[in-house]
């Protein structure tokens, strides 16, 4: 289990992290998602002992990491993928950082192969795609068989196939029972795989929830129909609904129960068809959830 109590980080004029306070608990892919700047990479680093708080205390397994004897046991992370000897070969690379810790060269086999990485093990690491290095960063975080996962932006550069093959890959190490904290800016990227969701913004939690939850409060009793007539909108409005029109001919209403939407549709012989729950994406979620979060915004295209 990893958590984090209450951390406060300032750099300069920067308020970093004000107060950021979560728990990623075993047996759960927990994604940690915000804005540029929200402040997960700082939270990560104090997590890791390489940024100290000014404030609040973040422990693994109950202990601060630096106290950890054998960390690698405890916690393995993915900070930066980037971050490798390029002469090194992806088995010399796992074997010295294994050697740093007691373990021997059968485990960086048994990593590599569960990466994915066998083929490639004597390949220079320097040549490797992003995508690559991100396995080669899994296979490190796993090298001492740890109960806790924490890895940033893993889903990076990586293609459609390793974007399934992580995404199955998270969930299989949750399922062992690990706790899993991985970063995101992507939602979508955590849809299908994570099972809770700590939405950061300006430093702090914003949302700690269920993706269940998450969606179903994002959803919020709205249903969707398709009406080529131009009468619907204008009907419901005036029976008190709020209507949204999409891009696909749909219209999404929300403010009146579904019997409530086809009775007025019928009663003003509107034509209509495929009047289903509204169901928000993950995406969807976070971006209403966010929407005062954001420092940088384009201006929107008129
Ligand atoms: N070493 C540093 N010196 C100065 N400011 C920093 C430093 N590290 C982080 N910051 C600032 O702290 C804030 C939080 O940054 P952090 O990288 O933790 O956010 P993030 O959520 O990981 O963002 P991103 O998604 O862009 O990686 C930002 O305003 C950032 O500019």
């Amino acid at each position: 289990m990893i958590s984090v109590n209450g951390l406060r980080k300032r750099f300069g004029a920067t308020t970093a992290l004000d107060g950021m306070t979560f728990t990623v608990r075993p047996g759960q892919v927990t994604g940690f998602v915000g804005p540029n700047g929200a402040g997960k990479s700082t939270t990560m680093r104090i997590v890791l002992g390489l940024d100290a708080a000014d404030a609040g205390e973040a422990l693994v397994g109950g202990r601060p990491y630096r106290t950890l004897s054998d960390p690698l046991r405890h916690l393995g992370s993915l900070l930066d993928a980037a971050a490798l000897q390029p002469g090194r070969t992806a088995r010399n690379h796992l074997l010295w950082l294994a050697h740093s810790q007691g373990l021997g060269a059968r485990r960086v086999d048994e990593v590599l192969t569960q990466a994915g990485l066998s083929a490639a093990a004597r390949r220079r690491a320097g040549g490797f795609s992003l995508g690559m290095r991100q396995r080669l960063g899994i296979a490190a975080a796993l090298l001492g068989d740890p109960p806790a996962l924490m890895l940033d932006e893993p889903f990076n550069g990586m293609d459609p196939e390793g974007i399934i093959w992580m995404r199955r890959f998270l969930r299989a190490l949750a399922a062992e029972g690990r706790a899993v904290l991985v970063s995101s800016h992507l939602m979508s990227e955590l849809q299908d795989t994570a099972d809770h969701v700590v939405v950061a913004g300006r430093g702090r939690v914003i949302a700690d929830a269920s993706v269940a939850e998450l969606l179903a409060a994002a959803s919020d009793g709205r249903i969707t129909l398709r009406s080529s007539s131009a009468g619907a909108a204008a009907v419901l409005t005036e029976a008190g609904a709020s209507v949204t029109p999409g891009t696909d001919g749909t219209l999404t209403v929300s403010g009146l129960p579904a019997e409530t939407v086809v009775a007025v549709l019928n009663r003003h012989q509107v034509p209509f068809s495929e009047v289903t729950a509204y169901r928000a994406s993950l995406e969807d979620a976070y971006l209403e959830l966010t929407r005062d979060a954001v420092d940088y915004r384009a201006e929107e295209v008129r």
